[in-house]
């Protein structure tokens, strides 16, 4: 463990719990004086029976009645404190990372297998991580207790005080061993989240029916046999030594211990130490191997829960900085002159550009269509005009104004979404429309209204309370939806606020039957000419079936390479021969009538 990251965890836990950090702080010197000291009582009661001197066997005889339970009792007291001081820790930990990413703007931040790693070690680490500053307590503790151990020793002669360094060894070797183990567990990370996500499968409901007609159970676990035989089997390689090392170390250890044991044997066999002393130093002796567990125990672990302790403020350090703009300029009430995507490009990762110098105007009060073909970049241009991931390159204006530049909160309050990855949350039906306006999460005759918009709602009338029943798979009484179901609860979500600036809906025909599909398109429509005249809100509707594109006032043309071409339908057909081709294709397989032309 680097040292840095030693004051950081013991913050985490004055942070999370200041008091249990004080309590465990005070109880656990106690008991290490405690159960150091109350082998001098045992040596007063021994060495006072062998010289018939009642009253130092009475006060050896409390000094170690009153040593010993105080010192259990601490010693019980302790662990409790421990661990509350672990689940506050652990609780608060969590908080804070859910909190962060839940409310991290820059959705790139939440992307990318380095995050996705340190993200799932902290997660699995994270009851490691908070019993940190417990661990750190022990071995504050362990190292009082061997201070006390080297005061009793002394006392009997002065050179065997220094029998406690001789647990530095192995309490050294224990650390190199552990982290033999965390770096080979660090790097067998990835074949263990393939095992998990394997098994996970395996017994997932939702893949359940799958797996079945295709076969794939009994390959599933042949491939997690494989996988987890491999780790431990590379585990054990890598971890031998250092277990041999271990070993010799604590060999050498006992070996020192016994031969200070002897030189006081030989003392008291030559009058210069007492019974008492001797048997005093036995007892102390064992105890000094209990401390030197407890030390190594509490080293090993810190060597994870440092590792642990980096994912967790590389974490933090990933959601900090740039969260509030200064003075953000306010978004407008209305759109006046319209959207500008100048020179837009975008790329995730280091990947290709999936949008690549989109330049168009889109008037006021528009009705997009947006069209192109399986991975062309329709879902990436909804996201950026969202503002939930940032051009990579150009601008995007409303009216003139970079939408960058507003305050995230406002300006996702100003638009509304349907995505086409939408969630499905586990609350009530309503609910599940609500959220698309949070202070109207429970509004039923809103909820009935949006949702009308998909047909006539009479599956969820059908439902056992309505749009009060619970929906999902976790609630008690809930009920599963059909995959369509969940799509009409999502497009009614996405229209539940009244007046946004931009209306975004990405797929919502996709699992919709052909009456609903015509009935969400046909409200579209409609509330994009009754929002247009009130906030010249842009409409803009990603869709594969282009024949919606002869309703748009302005068709979106993502071609493979990430670039774009927008105008009038018909003009599309004329300057665009692939457009013309999809369109003529699609139109033949809808029987569509040369008059849509
Ligand atoms: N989160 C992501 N990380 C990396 N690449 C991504 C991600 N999302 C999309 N892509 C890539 O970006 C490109 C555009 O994807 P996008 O989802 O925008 O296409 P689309 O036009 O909406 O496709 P579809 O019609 O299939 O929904 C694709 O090549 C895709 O592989």
């Amino acid at each position: 463990m680097r040292r840095a990251v030693w004051p950081r965890v013991l913050a985490l836990g004055f942070r999370a719990a200041p008091r249990h950090m004080v309590a465990a702080l005070v109880v656990w010197i106690v008991g290490a004086f405690a159960m150091s000291a109350y082998a001098v009582g045992f040596q007063q009661i021994v060495d006072g029976y062998l010289e018939h001197d009642d009253a130092e066997v009475m006060r050896g005889a409390v000094l170690t009645a009153v040593l010993f339970s105080v010192g259990w009792t601490v010693t019980v007291l302790a662990a409790n404190i421990g661990f509350g001081l672990s689940d506050h820790v652990a609780l608060r930990l969590l908080e804070q990372v859910a909190h962060a990413a839940a409310t991290e703007p820059r959705l790139r931040r939440l992307e990318g297998a380095e995050y996705r790693r340190r993200l799932g070690a902290v997660r699995d680490g994270r009851v490691l991580l908070a019993a940190g500053p417990r661990h750190l307590l022990a071995l504050f503790q362990a190292v009082l207790r061997a201070l006390g151990i080297a005061l009793v020793l002394g006392l009997v002669y002065p050179p065997l005080a220094a029998l406690p360094l001789a647990a530095v060894l192995p309490v050294a070797l224990e650390r190199v061993a552990a982290r033999a183990r965390t770096a080979a567990e660090r790097d067998l990370a990835a074949d263990r989240t393939t095992a998990t996500a394997l098994l996970d499968l395996a017994a997932s409901p939702t893949a359940a029916a799958e797996l079945r007609v295709h076969g794939l159970g009994a390959e599933l676990l042949r491939r997690h046999r494989a996988v987890a035989d491999r780790g431990v089997a590379a585990l054990r390689r890598r971890t031998a030594r250092p277990t041999v090392l271990r070993s010799a170390g604590w060999a050498v250890y006992a070996a020192v211990f016994t031969a200070g044991l002897g030189l006081v044997v030989v003392r008291a066999a030559d009058h210069q130490a007492s019974v008492g002393q001797l048997l005093m130093v036995a007892a102390v002796v064992r105890r000094s191997q209990l401390v030197s567990g407890q030390a190594a125990a509490a080293l090993g672990r810190l060597v994870s829960v440092g590792d642990v302790m980096r994912d967790y403020l590389w974490l933090r350090g990933r959601f900090a900085g740039e969260r509030a703009p200064g003075t953000a300029p306010p978004v407008p009430s209305r759109i006046v002159h319209g959207l500008d995507l100048d020179g837009v490009g975008f790329a995730y990762d280091d990947g290709p550009p999936a949008l690549d110098g989109v330049t168009l105007h889109v008037p006021a009060g528009s009705l997009v269509v947006l069209i192109g073909e399986n991975g062309a970049g329709k879902s990436t241009l909804v996201k950026l005009l969202t503002g939930v991931y940032a051009p990579t390159r150009g601008r995007i204006l409303l009216d003139g104004a970079d939408i960058a530049g507003f305050a995230r909160d406002d300006w996702h309050a100003a638009i509304a979404v349907t995505f086409q990855d939408f969630v499905r949350y586990e609350l009530t039906a309503g609910q599940n429309i609500g959220v698309g306006d949070l202070p109207r999460l429970d509004d039923a005759p809103a909820a009935w209204d949006a949702l009308r918009s998909c047909g006539d709602g009479a599956w969820a009338r059908g439902l056992p309370d309505g749009l009060d029943t619970p929906v999902g798979r976790t609630l008690p009484g809930a009920v599963d939806l059909s995959g369509g179901q969940w799509q009409q609860l999502a497009i009614a979500r996405g229209r539940l606020r009244d007046r946004p600036l931009l209306h975004l809906v990405d797929e919502p025909g996709a699992g919709l039957d052909p009456a609903a599909e015509e009935a969400v398109v046909g409200h579209y429509v409609r509330d994009a000419r009754r929002r247009a005249a009130a906030t010249g809100t842009i409409t803009v509707l990603v869709t594969h079936r282009m024949t919606t594109a002869v309703r748009a006032d302005l068709v979106v043309f993502l071609d493979a390479a990430g670039g774009a071409l927008a105008g009038a339908h018909a003009d599309l057909l004329a300057a665009s021969p692939r457009y013309a081709e999809l369109f003529t294709a699609q139109a033949a397989a809808y029987h569509v009538g040369e008059g849509t032309r």
